[in-house]
């Protein structure tokens, strides 16, 4: 282990024996929540709805402290707004009054990086999320995919330690949330920065992830972390042809399965 206070922790993120309730609530939306995200690796947290998935991101960002416990980003606690976290939600939340170029810029405009550092970087993002040609178009002009091209590049621009992406791909329709999932697989590929991403999809934790992070609901809870040993570069297509991956899912649905037959036993 390195001794050099200067080198990067090792682990971008990591939660310890984490406990958060909301006030008013008669349970934790959290309970005693442990895992570590090592720097530039891709996890996806998969869960039922309420189980606190979007809790998680939102104690990583800085928005929400812990009851009980710890949160450590990159090797130091949690105190406030995590700057260096960089949040793509469900929604794609771009300023309506914003070109496609502005609403990549801000983060940039705000960080007073030099006009002609920050057109160059814009023009680079523009291109690798595939927007060439709609530069001044409006988000009223652009269909809910390059809305959410517009919301990744967004993020992405300023180099963020980390990106928290909370079901980003939800409410798109099936043939664009593939195509921006292989995307985000060759953004990722080429970028290499730490990504924790939230989905309600089996398939799509498996195609993106290194590790898949499975709550179980009431209170909120890790209940298995489980490797994805697909090498990269991947290509979805190819990954769904494999019978790993097959058995892949098959071991995340019987977590699920076996946790709905519990569910319904004890209701
Ligand atoms: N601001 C809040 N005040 C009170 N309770 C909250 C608040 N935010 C979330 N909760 C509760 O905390 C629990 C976890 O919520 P969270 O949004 O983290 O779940 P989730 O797994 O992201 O859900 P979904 O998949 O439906 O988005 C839920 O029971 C929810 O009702």
């Amino acid at each position: 282990m390195s001794n050099n206070p200067l080198a990067p922790h090792p682990d971008a993120l990591r939660f310890e024996h984490v406990t958060l309730e909301f006030p008013g609530a008669h349970r934790p939306a959290i309970e005693d929540v442990s895992f570590q995200v090592g720097r530039g690796k891709f996890v996806a947290v998969i869960g039922p709805s309420g189980c606190g998935k979007s809790t998680l991101l939102n104690l990583a960002a800085g928005l929400l402290f812990p009851a009980q416990g710890e949160v450590h980003f990159n090797g130091a606690p949690v105190t406030g707004v995590n700057s260096e976290a960089a949040y793509v939600t469900q929604q794609a939340n771009l300023l309506p009054w914003l070109s496609v170029r502005a609403n990549i810029g801000l983060a940039l405009k705000f960080r007073k990086v030099p006009k002609e550092e920050r057109n160059a970087r814009i023009q680079h993002w523009i291109k690798m999320v595939g927007l060439t040609g709609f530069e001044d178009h409006f988000p009223r002009e652009l269909s809910g995919g390059m809305q959410k091209r517009v919301s990744i590049a967004r993020a992405l621009i300023y180099e963020p330690s980390i990106v928290l992406m909370d079901e980003p791909f939800g409410p798109l329709d099936a043939i664009t949330r593939l195509r921006l999932q292989q995307d985000l697989l060759n953004l990722w590929q080429e970028e290499r920065g730490t990504l924790v991403f939230v989905t309600h999809d089996l398939n799509e934790a498996i195609y993106l992830a290194d590790e898949v992070i499975v709550m179980s609901d009431g209170p909120g809870t890790i209940r298995r972390v489980l490797p994805v040993p697909f090498e990269r570069p991947r290509q979805i297509s190819s990954l769904v042809e494999s019978p790993e991956f097959a058995e892949l899912y098959n071991d995340l649905w019987s977590l699920f399965s076996s946790e709905t037959q519990t569910a319904d036993t004890t209701a």
